[in-house]
């Protein structure tokens, strides 16, 4: 209780002497009192939880006097840019199999991988303060302290390179009206075999005008400074943000899933973890492709033209061209008429083609299973 009662009044900016009403007594200062400064650290390894938290402290903390660093850390999962297009960005089926969530984010920019090796650093500001180039300073500059040997340096573009060429951390922001928030990633000890595998794209022949990503070798902080405790790294974070703002920061855990610190988080979560969220929000795309066609009495390869256009997640308009001697027109019309109102996705997909599989009982039944077969792996 005494816990809970100490974060609201950090995220509020009362007083001490407020606090030490309520019975609490903390060394912290006055949110009008430019030293005051806030880290919080995130108890959730739930991507979409803590996704939900930055967006409610971005629209219900005030930051015009305040800054607030938040640190947080992921269970294994792939976050998309707002205006991307996770078919084109990320392996979704060895996704599915790797236990690996997909969210997509509020910020612009590419796609990352993150999991418990990951760290995520979240500095909050006014719009005025919003300073990308002096928040990485806060990482390089506690890196270099704790590692004088590590060449680390951010680049225009907001990554930080490690020996010039290894991407270790990736930036992406957003700016409200008075606020903002810049975060970055930092890769101490991730899993970079399962980076690389997700990483890819699910879905050949898409175009769009969908931000893609900017691919870069990344390196994993541990392959340079093997002995560089998480701990260790932590602390030096946050005592570098303190000397660059000049703050006394008050460090506290925060628990993304209360209702009574974050009230409305929950909703925010629900909405980001949704279909409609991840998927749906994908910028309208268009996707020209060739299906191979199998038929095991038949040994010559025979392909099918796909053309299909995707808006809001669904099936706006499908297009198959397959060679009329393989199966009768009027199929595979029936099959882009099956899938048009659909979303883009095999699940939903085949179930909308099983009635229409059921009921062609005669002797194209087992290509049209094929074909069926080739568009919905196509979808990811
Ligand atoms: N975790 C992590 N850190 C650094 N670089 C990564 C990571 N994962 C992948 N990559 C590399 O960056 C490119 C994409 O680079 P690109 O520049 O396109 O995108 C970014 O960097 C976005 C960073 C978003 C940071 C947010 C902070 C909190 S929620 S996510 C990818 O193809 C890989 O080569």
């Amino acid at each position: 209780m005494l816990q809970l009662r100490r974060t609201l009044a950090l995220l509020k900016g009362e007083t001490g002497n407020q606090l030490a009403r309520t019975g609490s007594s903390l060394p912290f200062l006055d949110s009008a009192n430019n030293s005051s400064g806030l880290v919080l650290q995130s108890q959730s390894t739930d991507v979409y939880q803590n996704l939900a938290l930055e967006d409610w402290i971005d629209a219900h903390v005030d930051l015009q006097q305040r800054g607030i660093l938040l640190l947080w850390r992921n269970q294994p999962a792939v976050v998309i840019g707002r205006h991307q297009n996770p078919w084109s960005e990320c392996n979704l089926p060895a996704m599915r199999k790797m236990g690996i969530a997909l969210a997509r984010r509020r910020s612009g920019g590419g796609t990352v991988f993150h999991d418990h090796g990951n760290l995520n650093l979240t500095f909050f500001a006014s719009k005025k303060a919003y300073d990308r180039k002096r928040n990485l300073k806060v990482v390089t500059e506690a890196l270099r302290r704790l590692r004088p040997n590590l060449d680390v340096r951010a680049t225009d573009r907001f990554d930080i390179l490690l020996n010039g060429h290894y991407k270790i951390s990736g930036t992406a922001s957003r700016l409200s009206r008075k606020s903002s928030y810049h975060h970055c990633t930092l890769l101490h000890s991730a899993d970079r075999s399962a980076l690389s595998t997700v990483l890819r794209p699910s879905c050949p022949g898409i175009l769009s005008n969908a931000t893609p990503s900017v691919p870069s070798p990344v390196a994993n902080l541990i392959d340079h400074a093997p002995s560089l405790a998480w701990e260790e790294l932590l602390e030096a974070l946050v005592q570098q943000y303190n000397t660059e703002f000049g703050l006394s920061s008050v460090f506290t855990l925060v628990d993304p899933s209360s209702e009574c610190v974050f009230p409305g988080v929950g909703n925010i979560s629900t909405e980001l973890r949704s279909w409609d969220w991840t998927f749906g929000r994908t910028p309208k795309f268009r996707v020209e492709t060739l299906l191979e066609l199998r038929d095991e009495h038949l040994p010559a390869r025979c392909s099918a033209q796909l053309q299909m256009e995707v808006k809001g997640g669904q099936v706006e308009s499908c297009r198959l061209d397959v060679p009329a001697g393989w199966l009768p027109l009027w199929l595979s019309r029936q099959l882009s008429d099956v899938l048009v109102g659909e979303r883009f996705c095999p699940h939903r997909a085949a179930a909308a083609v099983t009635a229409m599989l059921r009921a062609e009982k005669g002797q194209f039944h087992s290509r049209l299973n094929n074909l069926c077969e080739a568009v919905l792996a196509m979808m990811g």
